[in-house]
C-alpha cells in the first residue's frame, strides 16, 4: 500500500473512531453499554478488524474510490466494444456480472459464517495472551497452566475454523462455475472479433484494442475491491443502529439537561430508591432512603455484594434508579446536565483505571476540564502520600506509569491506589462538594492508610466525604456510619451509637477487633520470647 493511501486511510479511520467515542460518551448513563446487542454494535462500529472478512471504514472508502475509477474505465471499455457491436458488450458484461453476483453472495455468506465463530476466536486469543503475556505469565508458571492454556487455544481455534473450512471446501468444488460462465462467452467474443478481422472488417490494432477492452471489463467487475467495501459496511451500518440503541431510554425517566441545581452546597437525598441492573431482575437496592450532608464524613459498610458500589454509581448518575429518585437540593439529578452534576463529585472507584500515561497526567485527569496547576498536583500527591515516590521516579512527574512505554515503570497495587487517591484529591482541591471513596485503602500498608485517612478526615467540613470500607477500624472516626444490608440501610449512627445497638455493625466490628487483637498479642508474645 502506498504511503499516501495509507495516510488517507488512517485519517478516515481516525475521524471515524473519534465519532464513535463522541457518540458513546454522549450517553449520560452506562447501562446501555451492558446490553449484549450494544456491545456487539460497538465492536463493529469501532472498525477494529477482529477477523479476516472485516475491514475498517478507511479501507472500505479507499476501495470504493478505486472501484469508482475502475467503473469509469469499464465504461470507456464498453464504448470501445460497442464500437464493434453492442452484442459484444452483452457477451462480455452479462456473464461477468453474473460471476460478480455469485462471488458477492459467497463472500457475504462467508462473512456471516465467520462472525458466528467470533466467540471461539476471542477465547483462542484470550488463552494465547494469557500464556504469552507478562501479566498472566506468573500464574501460568506457578500453576503449571501452559499445556492446558495451549490446548484451550487450539480447541477454540479448531472450533472457529471448522465451519469456515467446510464452507471453503464447498466453494473450492464450485470454482469451475465462473470459468464455465465467463470462458465460453469470452472465447466466443474473441473468435468472432478474430473472424471479422480475418474477413477484412477490422484491423489487427482494432482487434487488439477490443481484446484489451474485454479483459478490462472482466477485471473491473472482479470482486477484489468489493471484498474491502463489503467488509467495511457492517461497521458503518452499526454506527446508525448504535445511535438508535443509545437513544433508546425509558420514556418515564426524565431527560437530562432540563433541571437546575439550586445555589449552595448540595444536600443529596436518595428517596425511596430501588434498582436492579439491566438484564437482571434481582433488586440490588430496595426502597432505600438516605441523606448525604455537605461537609459530613459518612462511612458506608456492609458485606460483599450488599450494593455499596452500586449506590455510588447511582450517585454519579451512571445508572438511573429503577424507581424512586436522587435529589440534590431538591432537584432530581437525572434532570441535571450529567457533566455539570459530576463536577460536584470526585470519585475513586474500586475498579479504577490505570492509565498508561505519566504520573502527572494520571493525577491531573481528576479534573481533565480545568487547566493544570503544578502546586495543586503537588498537594494532591502529598495528601495521598505519593510525594516521595514521585521524587524517586526516573523522570519525576513525567515518568510513564507503564513499562510498555519508554522509560516507564510499573507500580505496586498500593502505589497505584495512592495515584488514584491523588487523582481524587486533585479534584477535591479544585473545589468539588463530595469526595467518594470506594475501598480506597484496601492495598495500602497500615502507616500509609493511617496518614491518608488523616488527610481525608482533615478535609471534612470543606468537602463531604462518602467512604466505603471493609476495615471498620478506619471508619469508626466517621461522623456517621450506615450499614447496608440486602439493599437497604439497616443501621445508621455514630460508631458509639451502633456499638450500643449491638446489631450487625457491632458484631462485625467485634470480630475484626478480636482478630486484630489476637494477631497483635501473637506478635507481642513472639517478640517477648
Ligand atoms: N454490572 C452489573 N450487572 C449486574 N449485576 C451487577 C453488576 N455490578 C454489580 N452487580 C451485582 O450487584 C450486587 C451488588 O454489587 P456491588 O458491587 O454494589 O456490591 P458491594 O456492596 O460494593 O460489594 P463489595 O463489598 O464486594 O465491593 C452484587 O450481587 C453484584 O453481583
Amino acid at each position: 500500500m502506498g504511503p499516501l493511501k495509507y495516510l488517507a486511510m488512517q485519517r478516515i479511520d481516525g475521524e471515524h473512531r473519534a465519532d464513535v467515542v463522541r457518540l458513546v460518551s454522549g450517553s449520560a448513563t452506562i447501562d446501555s453499554l451492558e446490553r449484549p446487542r450494544v456491545r456487539e454494535l460497538l465492536r463493529l462500529a469501532r472498525g477494529e478488524r477482529e477477523f479476516w472478512g472485516e475491514r475498517t471504514p478507511g479501507e472500505g472508502a479507499l476501495s470504493q474510490l478505486n472501484l469508482t475509477v475502475r467503473y469509469v474505465g469499464m465504461l470507456a471499455s464498453c464504448l470501445v466494444l460497442a464500437g464493434h457491436g453492442w452484442w459484444l458488450v452483452a457477451l462480455v458484461v452479462l456473464p461477468s456480472m453474473l460471476c460478480r453476483w455469485m462471488w458477492r453472495r459467497e463472500f457475504t455468506a462467508g462473512l456471516a459464517l465467520d462472525r458466528t465463530g467470533l466467540a471461539h476466536e476471542i477465547r483462542a486469543r484470550h488463552w494465547t495472551q494469557l500464556a504469552t503475556e507478562w501479566t498472566g505469565g506468573k500464574e501460568v508458571r506457578t500453576f503449571g497452566l501452559a499445556t492446558w492454556a495451549a490446548n484451550q487455544a487450539r480447541k477454540a481455534t479448531l472450533a472457529q475454523c471448522a465451519p469456515a473450512w467446510a464452507a471453503g471446501e464447498r466453494s473450492a468444488r464450485r470454482q469451475w462455475l465462473p470459468a464455465v460462465l465467463i470462458g465460453p462467452s469470452l472465447m466466443a467474443a474473441y473468435v468472432l472479433v478474430v473472424l471479422d478481422t480475418v474477413q477484412g472488417r477490422g484491423t489487427v490494432a482494432g482487434m487488439t484494442a477490443l481484446f484489451a477492452a474485454a479483459w478490462s471489463v472482466l477485471t473491473a467487475l472482479g470482486y477484489a475491491d468489493a471484498h474491502e467495501i463489503e467488509g467495511a459496511l457492517p461497521g458503518l451500518a452499526a454506527m446508525g443502529k448504535l445511535t438508535q440503541e443509545l437513544e433508546m431510554r425509558d420514556h418515564t425517566s426524565p431527560r437530562p439537561g432540563g433541571g437546575k441545581l439550586r445555589e449552595g452546597r448540595p444536600v443529596i437525598r436518595f428517596e425511596n430508591v430501588s434498582f436492579h441492573y439491566p438484564g437482571t431482575d434481582r433488586p440490588v437496592l430496595k426502597n432505600l432512603d438516605l441523606t448525604l450532608y455537605p461537609g459530613e464524613l459518612l462511612a458506608m459498610v456492609g458485606l460483599n455484594g450488599a450494593g455499596k458500589s452500586t449506590l455510588i454509581k447511582l450517585l454519579a448518575g451512571l445508572y438511573r434508579p429503577t424507581s424512586g429518585r436522587i435529589t440534590a437540593n431538591g432537584t432530581d439529578i437525572a434532570t441535571l446536565e450529567p457533566a455539570e452534576w459530576r463536577r460536584h463529585l470526585a470519585i475513586v472507584f474500586q475498579d479504577f483505571v490505570r492509565y498508561p500515561l505519566s504520573v502527572k497526567d494520571n493525577i491531573a485527569l481528576g479534573r481533565a476540564d480545568t487547566a493544570r496547576e503544578q502546586a495543586r498536583l503537588e498537594s494532591a500527591a502529598h495528601d495521598a502520600g505519593l510525594a516521595e515516590l514521585v521524587s524517586m521516579l526516573p523522570s519525576g512527574w513525567e515518568t510513564p506509569l507503564s513499562r510498555s512505554r519508554t522509560g516507564g515503570v510499573d507500580l505496586s497495587g498500593g502505589q497505584w491506589q495512592q495515584v488514584v487517591l491523588a487523582r481524587a484529591f486533585y479534584g477535591v482541591r479544585s473545589g468539588v462538594d463530595f469526595l467518594v471513596l470506594d475501598e480506597p485503602t484496601a492495598h495500602l500498608d497500615v502507616r500509609t492508610e493511617f496518614d491518608v485517612f488523616q488527610k481525608i478526615t482533615d478535609r471534612r467540613g470543606d468537602t463531604g466525604v462518602v467512604l466505603i470500607s471493609h476495615r471498620l477500624s478506619t471508619v469508626r472516626a466517621a461522623d456517621r456510619i450506615i450499614l447496608l444490608e440486602d439493599g437497604c440501610v439497616t443501621e445508621n449512627g455514630t460508631h458509639d451509637e451502633l456499638m450500643a445497638r449491638r446489631g450487625t455493625y457491632a458484631r462485625l466490628f467485634t470480630i475484626q477487633a478480636r482478630r486484630f487483637r489476637a494477631g497483635y498479642d501473637d506478635r507481642m508474645e513472639e517478640e517477648a520470647s
